[in-house]
């Protein structure tokens, strides 16, 4: 055991298919109660069977687990780094019962997720906490998370390099900076979704919540960040994608390729599309803006540039390497720059953080995920013996 008393580092990805037959199944999975449209569902595996019915996340992810590992002993942390999915094989669950069977039973979650929302920080940790009912560790096995990591340099300094490159060649091809915009992208949630997101007591429910206060500040970082290098900062927005939920039901706007279309009626030629929400160059990224935002610009006549996500940069690994570090060693290293003026996120989430509005699912990681836990049979024993912190159901 470490010094922070953590077994191993669980690395919890989003999943994806890896063959054709998988694709359906992945989707069902991903959208299971969630009130997607079927139609949807039948045009999004065809954005998958064009890729060969493969997602590039999940070699991204095994990369990223071997590239986390390598810093942690880099650090000085012997800690192995295990990887687990939420929608697709290996499930968080296998991989949870694995860790126990060798013994490893305090887990430290980094899900390849920066921000706060339901979707983008609650779910790991209910995904979490079904993996431990599901395998009957209840009491047996603990499972953290780090918090979310959207201010950390690691994470912005590679967009900031991304992004100033491909702005220095839109003035390379002769455009001026008044004529480029930067579009900052991320996916759209329901509205709903987005008010509900961080937590009211850290003053997060303002119109769109933590998820676009959060991704304005790295959006304003990594503006502030190309002024530096450029000379001067075009038009930047934040705009959204891969929308999927019936259109009655209100999600963030605007959507990047309409965005696209009216460039040219307000005055710009050059787009530089910046993928601020996500931290590989998954199908989200390759089809929804490499394909679908790309040939909405063709059609627009808008010089069109994307840039890559964090990946496997050496800055956006140490990053992570650092966080892991800075909850074993109980220390808070300034791991924020500059332009990110918001306070840091706390280690377990919120009282209320992120809630699920469909009704509440056992979590772990939180302050209050005990409460979580009051309407399934697991009993207060079991629950401090897994060291799920809150009020602890009577
Ligand atoms: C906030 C957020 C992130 C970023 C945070 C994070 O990374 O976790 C993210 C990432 C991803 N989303 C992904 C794929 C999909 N997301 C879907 C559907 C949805 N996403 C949502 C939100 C998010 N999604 C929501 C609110 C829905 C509606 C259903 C629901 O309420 O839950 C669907 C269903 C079909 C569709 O409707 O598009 C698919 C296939 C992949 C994998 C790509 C690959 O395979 O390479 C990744 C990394
Ligand atoms: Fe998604």
């Amino acid at each position: 055991m470490t010094a922070g008393g953590y077994d191993a580092v669980l690395l919890a990805g989003f999943g994806g298919p890896e063959g054709p037959d998988d694709v359906m199944p992945f989707l069902r999975n991903v959208t299971r109660g969630r009130g997607i449209p079927e139609e949807r569902l039948v045009e999004v595996s065809h954005h998958y069977q064009a890729l060969g019915g493969v997602s590039p996340i999940n070699d991204q992810n095994r990369a990223l687990r071997a590239a986390l590992e390598k810093a942690l002993r880099h650090r000085g942390l012997d800690l192995p780094v295990i990887w687990g999915n939420r929608n697709w094989e290996p499930y968080i669950s296998d991989v949870v019962a694995d860790a126990a069977r060798d013994g490893r039973r305090r887990l430290l979650g980094v899900a390849t997720s920066a921000y706060s929302s339901y979707s983008s920080c609650r779910q790991y940790r209910e995904d979490f906490g079904g993996a431990l009912l599901s395998t009957g560790l209840v009491g047996e096995v603990v499972i953290d998370k780090i918090r979310p990591y959207f201010d950390t340099a690691g994470f912005i300094d590679p967009f900031a390099d991304g992004t100033a490159a491909a702005v220095q060649h839109a003035l390379d091809d002769d455009f001026d900076i008044s004529q480029i915009e930067i579009l900052f992208t991320t996916h759209s949630i329901p509205d709903a979704m987005a008010d509900s997101s961080g937590a009211a007591c850290l003053g997060d429910h303002v119109p769109g919540g933590a998820y676009v206060t959060q991704h304005m500040a790295a959006c304003a970082a990594v503006a502030a960040a190309v002024a530096g290098r450029c000379g001067a900062t075009p038009a930047w927005q934040l705009v959204y994608q891969s929308r999927s939920g019936p259109p009655s039901m209100p999600w963030l706007e605007p959507d990047i390729c309409d965005v696209i279309e009216g460039m040219g009626a307000r005055g710009y030629s050059a787009a530089v599309v910046v993928p601020i929400g996500f931290v590989s160059d998954h199908v989200e990224v390759v089809w929804d803006l490499d394909h679908e935002a790309r040939d909405a610009a063709e059609a627009a006549g808008v010089w069109f540039e994307r840039v890559a996500t964090p990946g496997t940069d050496r800055r956006f690994v140490a990053g992570l390497a650092a966080l892991v570090a800075e909850r074993l060693q109980g220390r808070r290293p300034d791991l924020t720059i500059g332009p990110v003026s918001l306070p840091q996120r706390p280690d377990f989430c919120a009282t209320g953080c992120c809630v699920n509005l469909r009704g509440a699912k056992p979590t772990t990681a939180g302050q209050d995920s005990a409460r979580d836990w009051e309407d399934t049979d697991v009993s207060a024993e079991q629950l401090i013996r897994s060291g799920i912190p809150g009020r602890l159901p009577v």
